[in-house]
């Protein structure tokens, strides 16, 4: 595919005679008719020839970078788009926003097709993108001071109500070369660098190394440090995959990058945890209970289900997931999804393998005008499409209150299998993820009283007695692409809210038709 907002059409003066200019030989513009932004962020705008000038096909309009002696046509345009984008951003985050800015969507994918094609890889699907470049690319931009909002309530996973566990039956099994044809990708103790510091590792020079190109934005930096980590996220064998593009859109105001990016750790499908956790979260192979299928269609053959507690009304163990890997909503409050983990035999294409497979859809950051950074996906999404999973900082439950303030927000409990009282969880066994300095797109998640996600508790690279399982969404409904995703921070308690400091509560901005109010 070829980028055609970037071909440079001839203009009048180079092909064609004079006819058509005014008597002083000067060419008139009619007006401005679209703009395209490029990857370093250079805005060219398509001008309309006047004086009744045109191609033989028909065709009257030239992309150009600057108009002279017409700055005032490209004030003048620039304006009036700030106010449409505006205007958009005041669309309910409940609706699907209008076809223009599905064209603008467009263009981006055009933009990261485009950008594909210069470093000489044709993607074959939109969600295959490449990885070229990066490299060079990614190391990092100008330090700016970051300044964090202080903010006070924490989003909750759903307040299950927690059923009598049965204990599991554990088959030890040896290790074998399954474990390497997956993932490379396991949860990993915290990159300490990236905790906000200003001598680390991730201190981003004005111009990228090796490059003569101009300097580029704190935008373009920071989406293609995501986008590497995404990389590390890279399924071997059958599928030579990794997940599909992150990017950051901004179509409100100046601000380029979401507060912190730079210093971020972007984690794409694992955890990560201070060194004392490590013997919690790190788990001997020997413990995980594997099968032997080739593709798991039946979980009560399946000998990873054993520890399951999903099963229909006759008490036979059934699957989370359709044959093509939708999420089927059977799943009860309080009840862990198990998916094949990294010792079962089965192919990756099985389809047990859902959460952890590598995201195929884009998903663009992009701010609204009233509830900070918000994410949506590029592609159209069907009932039932698992996006990823909430990844983060593991931290103990009881060391949620020593969090600064600013934390909190990004704060999710593992409280799955926990009714208000804790359950049979032990104090000690309850965990929360902090997605503030580490994590994914998924944090940019905000809430909405009439979501179109769901929330699912799931696990797969450890053992579901040690209580941190991954936190899955997936698509309530159909979901056309460039709708804001949103979940429901509460679940479905809504007694929840009278456990709160009232003082903790925010007005909640959604604009469904029956928000609650606050959040
Ligand atoms: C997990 S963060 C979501 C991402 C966040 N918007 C950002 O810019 O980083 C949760 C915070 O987003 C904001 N937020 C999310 N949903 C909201 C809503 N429906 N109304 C108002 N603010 C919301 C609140 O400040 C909330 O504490």
């Amino acid at each position: 595919m070829t980028d055609k907002s970037l071909e440079r059409a001839a203009t009048p003066e180079e092909s064609w005679s004079d006819e058509g200019a005014n008597e002083d030989g000067e060419w008139l513009v009619e007006g401005i008719v679209a703009e395209e932004v490029d990857l370093d962020g250079t805005k060219r705008y398509e001008v309309q020839w006047g004086g009744g000038w045109s191609r033989p096909d028909g065709t009257n309009t030239t992309w150009m970078s600057s108009i002279p002696g017409r700055e005032d046509l490209v004030q003048t345009w620039d304006r009036k788009q700030k106010q449409m984008r505006k205007d958009l951003a005041k669309v309910d985050s409940a609706i699907p926003l209008p076809d223009t800015l599905s064209v603008h969507l467009w263009r981006t994918e055009l933009r990261a097709h485009a950008f594909d094609e210069r470093m000489s890889k044709v993607p074959t699907s939109p969600s295959e993108r490449s990885a070229a470049g990066w490299d060079e690319e990614v190391e990092l931009a100008q330090q700016l001071p970051l300044k964090m909002e202080n903010r006070a309530l924490r989003p909750r996973s759903r307040p299950y109500s927690s059923p009598a566990r049965q204990s599991s039956s554990h088959k030890p099994r040896s290790k074998d070369d399954l474990a390497a044809s997956h993932h490379e990708s396991s949860s990993t103790p915290c990159r300490e660098s990236s905790v906000h510091s200003p001598s680390n590792s991730s201190s981003i020079p004005a111009v990228s190394p090796g490059l003569t190109s101009s300097p580029k934005s704190r935008r373009q930096v920071v989406q293609e440090m995501w986008n590497k980590a995404t990389e590390k996220y890279r399924w071997k064998k059958a599928i030579e995959k990794a997940p599909a593009p992150v990017l950051i859109v901004n179509e409100i105001d100046d601000e380029e990058v979401p507060p912190g990016s730079e210093t971020f750790e972007y984690l794409e499908n694992n955890y990560c945890w201070e060194p004392d956790l490590d013997p919690h979260m790190s788990v001997d192979d020997a413990l995980f209970t594997a099968c032997d299928c080739t593709i798991c269609h039946d979980p009560s053959k399946c000998d990873c289900q054993v520890p399951s507690e999903l099963k229909d009304d006759h008490g036979q163990k059934i699957s989370a997931y359709s044959d093509d890997g939708l999420f089927l909503f059977h799943v009860p409050g309080g009840v862990e999804v198990l998916e094949c983990n990294k010792c079962c035999r089965c192919e990756i294409a099985c389809s047990n393998r859902v959460a952890q497979k590598p995201r195929d859809v884009g998903i663009e950051i992009f701010k609204t005008l009233q509830r900070g950074w918000a994410a949506r996906a590029t592609h159209d999404l069907e009932v039932g499409k698992v996006l990823g999973i909430y990844t983060g900082k593991v931290i103990r439950r009881g060391d949620v209150a020593s969090l600064d303030a600013n934390h909190l927000d990004y704060v999710f409990d593992l409280d799955g299998k926990e009714d208000d009282d804790g359950g049979d969880v032990s104090v000690d066994g309850r965990f929360s993820v902090d997605s503030y300095n580490h994590g994914n797109w998924t944090r940019f998640i905000n809430h909405s009283c009439d979501p179109n996600l769901v929330v699912y508790s799931v696990v797969y690279d450890t053992i579901p007695e040690l209580n941190v399982p991954y936190l899955a969404f997936a698509a309530k409904d159909v979901i056309p692409a460039g709708t804001e995703l949103t979940i429901d921070y509460l679940g479905s308690s809504s007694g929840d809210v009278e456990k709160r400091n009232m003082s903790q509560v925010q007005a909640c901005l959604c604009g469904s038709q029956n928000c609650r109010g606050w959040l």
